[in-house]
């Protein structure tokens, strides 16, 4: 029997693809083979030897000590794009609201005297509205910082409702660049970016390269009268000086799904409570993605949407599989595989892959494989978790 410890409120529809019969699924498991979670912090936890996988039911990673995970041969795997679409829609929501004057103008409209006689109360209604007159998305200009998942999906959306849209990303992956649309302009630098854009929208991760990536500096190039979004994370952006601009009125709104006191109480500032992935559309893709990915590992050794170890994934042959994690250096691969023709053992397929410091190997086997050859394997210098499947 496997066992799975959750965090957070995780969707049945993940939960319940886990067969009963072989898996113990709970909040308060000791010992777990794999933890699932969404946001809930991992930095102060310490690992049983029992954990094998992390299973992070969203995209941002940055609630898990991935490095440290990666010491110990822990895999740790998030759920690309299952929540795109969410975070997507609430960021149109956000551009709205910050443009039509949405919150203020539905709270004048709960407040409306309801005693007033019907003409007097029509005229409060459209007295009222010339203090929430608004701009129009169509024909302003959107920044998207991160073409990512959501990043990509956004700029999609906003071609469709007739902005123009730049975009900002060294680090673009070929397969992401693949699918954004060529209509999406290319910004050489942020500063370059802000100085063009009405609506700039962050969809960054939280690490070292991205903290505080808007900042007094380039802030200070920002067209005036910007509506700047954060869906990303609160890092990515130097609270200070989004403060300050706020103040001096280049940025005419901040949208920001991660408050904080300082944010707070503001009428230029709209805070959502880290809403962007809670649909539950969203929440049952991302459950059902991590835990088929926690079960294709925990049964097969295949590794799908890591964000540590190297992704490889090798259908099952007949025979049986071994799989091990190694220091990527030389010569690990060939004196395992020199093993195994000593001991006249036929590889019938295999996988190896390497990423960063990390390599891992999928090797199936025609004969079942004995304590004796798991243990030479493990014994090999630089090689660890060996495992049998
Ligand atoms: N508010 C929410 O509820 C919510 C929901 C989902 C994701 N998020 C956050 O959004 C982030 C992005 O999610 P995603 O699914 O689009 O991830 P993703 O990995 O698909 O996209 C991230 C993009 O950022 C780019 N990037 C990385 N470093 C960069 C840098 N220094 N400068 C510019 N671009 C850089 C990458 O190249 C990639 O294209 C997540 O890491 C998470 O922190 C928030
Ligand atoms: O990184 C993510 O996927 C989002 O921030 C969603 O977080 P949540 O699962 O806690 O809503």
């Amino acid at each position: 029997m496997r066992s799975i410890r959750t965090y957070n409120a995780i969707s049945q529809k993940g939960l319940v693809l886990f067969p009963e019969a072989q898996y113990k699924v709970d909040s308060v498991v000791g010992e777990p083979d794999a933890i699932m979670l969404r946001s809930h912090n991992l930095h102060q936890e310490t690992f049983t030897d029992s954990v094998k996988a992390i299973a992070r039911c969203g995209a941002g990673v940055n609630n898990i000590p991935v490095e440290e995970c990666t010491k110990q041969g822990i895999v740790v795997f998030n759920t690309p794009g299952a929540n795109a679409n969410a975070v997507k829609e609430l960021v149109l929501g956000g551009m709205l609201l910050a443009s039509r004057n949405l919150l203020d103008a539905a709270s004048f409209s709960q407040l409306l005297d309801t005693n007033l006689e019907s003409g007097e109360f029509n005229k409060k209604v459209e007295g009222g509205k010339k203090k929430f007159v608004g701009s129009e998305l169509a024909g302003k200009t959107l920044g998207v910082i991160g073409l990512g998942a959501i990043g990509a999906n956004i700029a999609h959306a906003a071609l469709a409702l007739g902005m123009k849209v730049v975009g900002y990303d060294p680090v673009l992956s070929v397969e992401a660049a693949w699918r954004l649309s060529s209509d999406v302009e290319r910004a050489d630098n942020l500063p370059s970016l802000l100085a063009r854009c009405d609506y700039v929208t962050l969809h960054v991760p939280a690490n070292e390269h991205t903290k505080n990536m808007l900042n007094a500096e380039n802030l200070e190039q920002a067209k005036r009268g910007l509506v700047l979004l954060n869906f990303a994370r609160g890092s990515v952006v130097e609270e200070a000086a989004v403060l300050a601009e706020l103040e001096s009125d280049r940025i005419a709104k901040y949208v920001c799904d991660f408050p904080s006191p300082a944010l707070m109480d503001r009428d230029d500032v709209i805070l959502l409570p880290h809403l962007g992935a809670s649909t539950g559309e969203a929440e049952d893709n991302c459950a059902e993605m991590a835990a088929r990915q926690l079960m294709d590992f925990l049964e097969n050794g295949n590794i799908q949407n890591s964000v540590n170890f190297p992704n490889l994934r090798l259908e099952r042959s007949e025979g049986y599989r071994i799989t091990f994690a190694n220091d990527n250096v030389p010569a690990v691969l060939s004196g395992v595989l020199a093993l195994l023709s000593e001991m006249n053992i036929n590889v019938i397929d295999m996988l190896n892959k390497s990423r960063g410091e990390v390599a891992y190997t999928i090797l199936d086997v025609a004969d079942q494989p004995t304590d004796e050859l798991l243990a030479a394997i493990e014994a090999f210098e630089h090689v660890s978790h060996v495992n049998t499947f």
